[in-house]
């Protein structure tokens, strides 16, 4: 099949010496885009007879002066070591306008042999590389898709044509590839690397496993694993021993490399050193899934549509029983930065490694920390010393986390490397301004993109100490850590800008010495209930008539604190009743039981702590079952996230039947009997819990649609709540 292309673009006459498999695809892919006239050269004649039959070429020639002196472009594609042969017959007839490229694996051996062929590399010979192909050999495996959405890689030379040069990228480009320029001693490196090392591990482990002695069982119960990692021993031997032949030095200094890493792990396994095992099978999965998602990238593939998850709530629950809510991610942030950089194995309790806290420990682990989840919620950390951490091999990816970038750019600021660091999404629209204007105030060196946006690049050093008191808990944190770790203390100011709860996990660490140079000791931390889910799980008790519930990891931060006291003064039983967990433990843990209460009129104002602002939604669906409604004030400072919220609270409240009336300075709710519906959270995991709060209580129950994110980002809420008899489940 020949067809017209559709830019106009033709490249003439082209040959292609060896149509084996890449030969073969290189020709049917300019063929069946009708980009070129095809000619096929082979030593096998059987081969340009099928090309021909096949549809790969359109004729077959011979190496003489005729074919070759009318050539727009030649391409080499047989193995790398009969090239040097092939130059030799086609010298004596080319023309200096015909464009000669070939496709080998190895790159040196190819401009040494054109050398020795020529004299010296014609600027008409531009050798290149497609990163693309398969353990397949012959024309009868040509592919004329092979090189889309792949890389070539083209070596050219310093006098190479310009022109030619051009039309190398555009011929390559026009079947599909993404081209890259590189010089022919890196090229042979990496791909030694990339390529060459792991086929000859291939061959070698299958070459020694079928001559072992149980070799017929091996093969019979050799499953999934096995053939995955031994694919490519099926490749054609003759193009590979070319390959080990001709890229001899770079092969033995990668393979030098790997024998001793597997003798490493060979150690590791006499001496039963779990630890180090595991250092290396996170650090490869890591960097693993890092590669497959640049494949993915780089292939397009189309992002995956998820069905909305929707929570519909019956109306009639009794709450009852015991519950440990899952752990404040602000302070899970602060102990996973503080552990990995501890010295010592850490312990956290009552972690769950998911959404945010998930992109800082993969970032952590990409720098060398083993971060180990043992399984209900307890996680072990390696720590590597304070500035132990290692440079990453490819930029650090915080997807679309804010908060990682609050946590990790004070922890990179005082190692000795460079780093990037990339983000996705609405992340790299946002401007980072205040918070790089904190870091390079002591010195740290930060590159940035336009307008202070990600990606960047921070280089570590030693940053001086930095003394500005921030009222957003996020920079204040940031500044602390940043202080701690480069063993500056922070000023009295700074520590009043970071809750007290906080300061306990900080100061677990550093101890009360208050000498923030000496090493950080590796400490067993049990992390508080998440202020959140507490709020939800002691209004919701409060809201159904019969209810009681004990929470047993409740952190007395000033927000708790502040929570509870604007609650009983509002008409809410709640009681402390001793402490749990740990003994001793530098961050206490305390048992918190709450009755169902009738609610008298909720009133936030300005004489309350600032701070509960991030709670009003839920306030505000608390204020719809309150006796007399409610009335929540705030100033006009509120971030735009949290007006948004409420906005999308109100919504939900109304069609519910409730009464309410936003005025300039806040909202008014008037207590009315509440019916049931649908609710849209919009996705945001505190409009959810505030909707969840408010179905429970509404007479026909409710929907609350979009709840993907919050069961995500809380795995624990869904058997945590059908436990204490919360009646509700999953809907599509
Ligand atoms: N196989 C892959 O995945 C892959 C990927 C990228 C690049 N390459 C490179 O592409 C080249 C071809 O590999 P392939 O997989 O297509 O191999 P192949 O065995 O399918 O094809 C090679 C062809 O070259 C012919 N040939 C050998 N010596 C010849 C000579 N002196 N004159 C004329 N023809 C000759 C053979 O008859 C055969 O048809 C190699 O240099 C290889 O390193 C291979
Ligand atoms: O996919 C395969 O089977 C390949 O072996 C392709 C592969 C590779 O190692 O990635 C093999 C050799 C090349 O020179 C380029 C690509």
């Amino acid at each position: 099949m020949q067809v017209t292309n559709k830019t106009g673009e033709h490249f003439g006459n082209v040959l292609i010496i060896g149509l084996g498999m890449i030969g073969g695809s290189f020709a049917k892919a300019l063929r069946e885009r009708g980009l070129a006239y095809l000619y096929g050269a082979d030593r096998r004649v059987g081969e340009l007879t099928l090309g021909i039959s096949h549809g790969v070429i359109d004729a077959a020639a011979e190496l003489d002066a005729a074919t070759i002196a009318k050539m727009d472009v030649i391409v080499l594609a047989t193995p790398v070591r009969a090239m040097e042969s092939v130059m030799g017959q086609i010298k004596p007839h080319l023309r200096p306008h015909t464009l000669v490229t070939d496709v080998g694996s190895t790159k040196g051996s190819v401009a040494a042999a054109a050398q020795r062929v020529f004299g010296e590399v014609p600027s008409n010979f531009i050798p290149s590389h497609p990163i693309a192909g398969a353990e397949k050999s012959g024309v009868l495996a040509a592919n004329p898709n092979l090189f889309e959405r792949h890389m070539a890689i083209v070596t050219p030379m310093a006098h190479s044509n310009p022109d030619q040069l051009d039309l190398l990228y555009r011929m390559w480009r026009a079947i599909g590839a993404d081209v890259v320029s590189m010089d022919v001693e890196h090229h042979d490196h990496v791909l030694a690397a990339s390529s060459h090392l792991p086929h000859l591990l291939a061959y070698t482990l299958v070459d020694a496993l079928a001559n072992a002695e149980r070799s017929k069982d091996i093969f019979r119960f050799a499953a999934g694993g096995f053939r995955d990692f031994t694919r490519i021993a099926s490749s054609d031997p003759t193009m590979w021993r070319d390959v080990f032949l001709a890229n001899k030095e770079a092969t033995l200094s990668t393979l030098d490399l790997f024998t001793d890493r597997l003798a490493d792990m060979r150690t590791a396994i006499e001496n039963e050193d779990g630890a180090a095992m595991f250092g290396v099978f996170t650090r490869a999965k890591s960097a693993r899934d890092h590669f497959l998602r640049l494949l993915e990238q780089r292939k397009g593939a189309p992002v995956k549509e998820q069905k909305a998850l929707n929570l519909q709530v019956r109306s009639g629950s009794v709450l009852e029983g015991e519950i440990t809510l899952p752990a404040d991610k602000y302070l899970s942030h602060i102990a996973l930065i503080m552990t990995a950089l501890a010295d010592g194995v850490s312990t956290l309790n009552n972690v769950q490694l998911v959404g945010d806290l998930y992109v800082t420990a993969q970032a952590l682990r990409d720098m060398g920390v083993i971060i180990e989840e043992c399984g209900n919620g307890v996680i072990r950390v390696f720590g590597v010393g304070r500035r132990g951490l290692r440079a990453p091999i490819a930029p650090v990816n915080i997807h679309e986390s804010q908060t990682s970038l609050y946590f990790l750019l004070p922890a990179l600021a005082v190692q000795s490397f460079h780093c990037e660091i990339i983000a996705e999404g609405e992340l790299l629209l946002q401007p980072q301004t205040l918070l790089l204007q904190q870091l390079r105030s002591c010195g740290v060196e930060l590159e940035s993109a336009e307008a202070d946006c990600l990606p960047l690049t921070i280089t570590g050093g030693l940053p001086a100490a930095i003394a500005t008191a921030q009222s957003d808990p996020y920079l204040a944190i940031s500044q602390v850590l940043l202080n701690t770790l480069s063993g500056n203390a922070a000023s009295a100011a700074q520590w009043l800008t970071v809750d007290p709860l906080a300061r306990q996990v900080i100061g677990s660490f550093v101890g009360s010495s208050g000498d923030f140079n000496n090493s950080w000791s590796a400490t067993e931390l049990d992390i508080p209930a998440d202020p959140q889910l507490v709020l939800w799980a002691v209004l919701t008790t409060g809201a159904l008539p019969g209810s009681q519930v004990v929470i047993n990891n409740v952190g007395q931060s000033q927000v708790v604190m502040s929570l509870i006291s604007s609650l009983r003064e509002a008409g809410m039983q709640l009681e402390w009743d001793g402490q749990t967990g740990l003994p001793e433990a530098s961050v206490p843990l305390h048992r918190l039981v709450v009755r169902y209460s009738r609610l008298q009129k909720l009133i936030i104002d300005a004489k309350h702590d600032p701070k509960l602002q991030a709670f009003l939604p839920m306030l505000l669906s608390a204020s719809a079952f309150a006796e007399e409604g409610g009335v929540l004030l705030f100033d006009q400072t509120m971030p735009y996230y949290f007006e948004d919220r409420l906005t999308a609270v109100c919504d939900g409240l109304r069609h519910l039947g409730a009464q309410v009336e936003r005025t300039p300075d806040g909202i008014t709710m008037t207590a009315h009997s509440l019916t049931g519906g649908q609710m849209d959270s919009a996705g945001d995991l505190y409009v959810v819990l505030a909707l969840l709060l408010i179905s429970a209580r509404a007479a026909g129950g409710g929907i609350v649609q979009d709840c993907r994110l919050f069961l995500e980002e809380f795995p624990g809420w869904e058997d945590i709540s059908g436990q204490l008899g919360f009646q509700c489940q999953l809907s599509v």
